[in-house]
């Protein structure tokens, strides 16, 4: 690639001084061709490889989720550039009435979060709950197969560890290679409480546990957010005085006497964790409904008690980069804070909900799939409803596997249209159990033993002529012996308007290999799981029971978790 051409492809500055084009080129030949770069050079990073994550942490206060929650999200203001938004809530309303309604349907926040980002793209990954404590992962659809490893962990620190009303929940993974974990908390309240606030810290840091080799406590992560109700509060300063501040914008004279300010200099579990500076008025105590501070005879004084904060696991000197954003630098990756901010116009709690969105650059990125699926652009003819997948070799492949039909806008992996076992290496999708009415999919591979979605197409458009499905079967939730690759159109579940109107993009496999061979006849299969091997790639095979469920059930997956369950996968880097 000449130097012109590598400037007009990546944007990349006219002047940038030669040497340092060269080490730029050098790492990116490398990764195209998927050798792994395991160092900075000279301290410049290649800007490739960037994830954009949005937090939002609120305390809302046993209230049912407000109508329009586009502003919190900034989907009315974001790019669309986001690639995660990681939400966590406290003091969802966990009555025991309401509590059984949310086991046995999901509640109304995991709801409306999915409700409102589904149509831009973004699938619910994980999510994890503790009493009032939850915690909601989203991501682009097109990033599953490069969140691996993930894993959640809930710690009771209520009533000396008996109860979940206090304690807090996490989530971890790899990130395109990149160890994260995110930490919602929900600390003891009261001005009183600065020390017990801090040893519940520690404790749930303490316990959280993680399977697997890589990053197995919080802090072993390269990357770890922790967010939540903290629960600080303002030492000191009388009401008068700290309303005063808040009035006159002087909020930098309560900073000094918030209690998480001040335990940072003396306690070392927080040591490397960085917080942006807080600009925005405290978010707690106020009337609900309201933007007054508490006028109840319980008058608590207004706090910072809602927090977001970032730590890196080999920690540098915080540095002040370009436009006053906070950057920290260590084992290749950067992190870098744009917004740092409360949400006035919500009302339905005594808490006002925080966010920030951060900037993640990493020197790397493993972005190769296991699992490639290739597809026609378009479904025009049930001839055309053919997926071919390829395993990257030492894939750990289970008979459970599946493929599964998603159209696009889906709220998360069991939100699929039909699926088939991915029993061999070419399946077909049948006249009957292909979508009514036209639009555009995906398909997305999961694996029984990673329990996760490992290979995506992008979307491609299905619009079969009405006489292709004029001879549908009326019963389509049938589905066939398993000795055959066959579909199952499932009911949607709480299905999502597409964000694509119309306008149909051409594409085949998310994944770096593009090779588009399809034969031209669906392929009749009938192989066997034991036979299932490619062998041009030698994926192993794990052997289970027969099954009758529906893979979302994951039938084989408790009586047959393999040992391979949770690990990153192999061969994959990660
Ligand atoms: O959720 P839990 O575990 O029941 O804990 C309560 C919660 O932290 C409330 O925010 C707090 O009210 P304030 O925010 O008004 O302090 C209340 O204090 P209280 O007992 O003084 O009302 C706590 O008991």
């Amino acid at each position: 690639m000449s130097q012109s051409t590598f400037f007009r492809v990546f944007g990349e500055r006219q002047d940038m001084p030669n040497f340092v084009f060269r080490q730029k080129l050098h790492i990116f030949m490398s990764m195209a061709e998927n050798k792994p770069v395991s160092h900075i050079y000279e301290g410049y990073y290649i800007t490739l490889y960037a994830n954009r994550v949005h937090i939002i942490t609120w305390n809302v206060g046993s209230a049912t989720p407000p109508d329009d929650i586009t502003a919190l999200l900034g989907l009315n203001v974001g790019d669309g550039n986001t690639d995660m938004y990681i939400i966590g809530l406290q003091e969802v309303n966990s009555m025991i009435n309401k509590r059984l309604k949310d086991v046995l349907f999901t509640d109304q926040w995991s709801e409306v979060c999915m409700e409102r980002l589904s149509p831009f793209g973004y699938v619910l990954v994980t999510s994890q709950r503790m009493q009032g404590l939850l915690l909601l992962v989203f991501a682009k659809y097109f990033h599953l197969p490069f969140l691996r490893g993930v894993q959640t962990e809930t710690t009771r620190t209520g009533l000396g560890g008996y109860w979940g009303n206090k304690g807090g929940v996490s989530a971890r993974m790899s990130v395109f290679g990149h160890t994260i974990c995110f930490l919602n908390c929900h600390l003891p309240a009261h001005m009183e409480n600065s020390d017990q606030r801090m040893e519940d810290f520690e404790s749930i840091l303490q316990q959280q546990q993680f399977e697997g080799q890589a990053a197995t406590g919080v802090l072993d992560h390269d990357v770890v957010f922790w967010f939540g109700d903290l629960n600080f509060r303002i030492d000191d300063l009388e009401m008068q005085v700290v309303k005063s501040a808040i009035d006159n914008n002087k909020l930098s004279t309560l900073w000094e006497k918030d209690q998480l300010n001040m335990a940072k200099d003396s306690e070392t579990v927080l040591e490397g964790f960085q917080e942006g500076p807080l600009k925005f008025p405290p978010t707690y105590k106020f009337d609900v409904g309201t933007d007054t501070y508490d006028t109840s005879g319980k008058k608590r004084k207004p706090a910072w008690t809602d927090r977001i904060l970032w730590r890196l696991r080999a920690t540098a000197p915080a540095s002040t980069g370009k436009r006053g954003s906070i950057s920290g630098l260590t084992s290749g990756t950067k992190v870098t804070q744009h917004f740092y901010r409360s949400h006035m116009e919500y009302t339905v709690s005594d808490h006002k909900p925080v966010s920030s969105i951060f900037t993640l650059q990493f020197p790397y990125k493993v972005d190769v799939p296991l699992v490639t699926l290739i597809v026609e652009d378009e479904w025009n003819s049930v001839a055309d409803a053919i997926a071919k997948f390829r395993l990257v070799p030492n894939y750990s492949r289970s008979s459970w596997d599946w493929i599964g039909l998603y159209k696009v806008g889906f709220k998360h992996h069991k939100d699929y249209v039909g699926y088939v076992w991915a029993k061999q290496e070419e399946v077909t999708f049948t006249e009957e159990e292909l979508p009514k009415g036209s639009g555009d999919f995906i398909l997305g591979y999961y694996s029984n033993n990673m329990s996760t979605i490992v290979g995506v197409t992008e979307p491609f458009q299905i619009q079969l002529p009405t006489t292709d499905l004029g001879m549908s079967s009326s019963d389509s939730s049938d589905f066939s012996s398993e000795d055959d690759s066959t579909v199952v159109h499932m009911k949607m579940r709480s299905r999502s308007p597409s964000p694509h109107k119309g306008k149909h993009r051409s594409h085949r496999s998310r994944s770096h290999s593009r090779s588009h061979s399809r034969s031209s006849s669906p392929k009749q299969t009938k192989t066997k799981e034991q036979d299932v091997t490619d062998g041009s790639q030698s994926s192993t095979v794990t052997t289970e029971g027969e099954s009758t469920g529906h893979p979302a059930d994951g039938s084989s997956s408790q009586a047959f978790h393999s040992e391979e369950d949770d690990k990153d996968t192999a061969g994959s880097g990660v």
